[in-house]
């Protein structure tokens, strides 16, 4: 079979079990995505919403259908007609919020990056465990046909062995009025937001900690606007980084092999009305192009709502702040940053090999 003939991912419909219900906390740009595929996804419901204003919530549940529009983050955790939340907050709520939906007994799907950095994200898969809740970081490409084929390209050392990894992700101003990527009091800055991306996918392909990273920012007031990363690993192997608010759309990356190169232009999310698509560049210069079905967030939620062991994406959450943190520590010390905790590495494998 070639990659272009393997079938959607998309799971078959449950008709055993109750719907899940989510309850989505928070009203802001992404929420409008994500409640449509939660609606869309077989066994489950959205049930309420939360705003901290009444009436964003009402007029957002009216749009969308949702029963219950709720006042407040807290009252929505009290209700007993939800089984898991969904969290679009800003990312230095991320963690406060997660922590409390656990411990309320819900499940969680709580968007990009997880906290603010390694030791929260440990923190929530902690409480999580404690509170027998499953948890999953909203990062959509992980989740999509394309990558499982992708992985599976690599762990067959389709490629060669790998020398470089390169990945950019950017978006041109993405900002709206009350803007939470331009104040790092709520997690602003390109760092979290974008290198999030790009630092996963290197994580993703390579399958290891970097040794050492090395970053440099262009800053606007005290949030990265632009991020050049450098990361080296244990085998000299490197990965290199591009990510910004201040170049147009890209989403592309390269893993460089021996034999042939990887290339895929819209990892993070397919662009629309294109067919998704990678490429395998060989050293001859022949190219073969390759297109894949599926819809990444509805297969991300039916794995949160499933019983498969979802360890393995866990892992990556984590291990991708402690790339992060690293980074961040290189960009206000200006110097290459060591990992100390490199060797702490989990393979990240295909679901459908967990
Ligand atoms: N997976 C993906 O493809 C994407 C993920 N994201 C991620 O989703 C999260 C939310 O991003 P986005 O939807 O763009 O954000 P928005 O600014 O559009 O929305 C954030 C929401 O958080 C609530 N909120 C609570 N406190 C604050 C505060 N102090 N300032 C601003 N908002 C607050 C608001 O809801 P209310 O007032 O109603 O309570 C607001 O609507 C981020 O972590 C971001 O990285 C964003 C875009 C794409
Ligand atoms: O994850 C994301 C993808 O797209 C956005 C641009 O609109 C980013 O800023 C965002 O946080």
């Amino acid at each position: 079979m070639t990659a272009s003939e393997i079938p959607s991912a998309e799971p078959p419909a449950s008709t055993t079990r109750r719907d899940t219900r989510f309850g989505v906390i928070g009203t802001g740009r992404i929420t409008r995505r994500l409640v449509a595929d939660l609606q869309s996804t077989d066994g489950v419901a959205v049930t309420a919403i939360a705003s901290r204003d009444q009436q964003r919530a009402q007029w957002f549940a009216n749009q969308y259908g949702i029963a219950n529009a709720v006042t407040g983050y807290a009252a929505l955790l009290e209700r007993d007609d939800i089984d898991a939340v969904y969290i679009s907050l800003p990312p230095s709520m991320h963690h406060q919020w997660c922590v409390k939906a656990a411990e309320a007994g819900k499940h969680l799907l709580c968007e990009k990056p997880l906290a603010m950095n390694a030791e929260q994200a440990v923190e929530i898969d902690q409480v999580c465990s404690a509170s027998s809740v499953r948890w999953l970081d909203a990062t959509g490409w992980q989740h999509h046909p394309r990558t499982d084929q992708m992985k599976q390209w690599l762990l067959e050392n389709r490629f060669g062995e790998i020398g470089h990894v390169t990945a950019a992700v950017s978006f041109y101003k993405p900002f709206l009025s009350d803007e939470h990527r331009l104040d790092s009091s709520l997690g602003g800055g390109c760092l979290l937001d974008l290198a999030w991306y790009t630092c996963g996918l290197i994580r993703w392909a390579t399958d290891k900690m970097p040794v050492s990273v090395m970053g440099d920012a262009v800053m606007h007031g005290d949030v990265p606007m632009r991020v050049t990363g450098m990361l080296r690993f244990d085998d000299d192997s490197t990965a290199s980084f591009s990510c910004g608010y201040d170049t147009a759309t890209r989403k592309w990356f390269e893993v460089a092999g021996s034999a042939s190169s990887l290339i895929c232009d819209d990892f993070t999310r397919p662009w629309d009305d294109r067919p998704t698509r990678c490429w395998i560049h060989e050293a001859s210069g022949e190219v073969a192009s390759h297109t894949f079905g599926g819809a990444q967030e509805r297969v991300m939620i039916a794995k949160l709502v499933g019983d498969a062991s979802l360890k393995n994406y866990q892992t990556q959450a984590i291990d991708t702040h402690r790339i992060l943190d690293a980074l961040s520590k290189s960009l206000q010390s200006e110097t290459r940053v060591e990992l100390a905790d490199a060797a702490s590495v989990t393979s990240f494998v295909p679901s459908s090999r967990v």
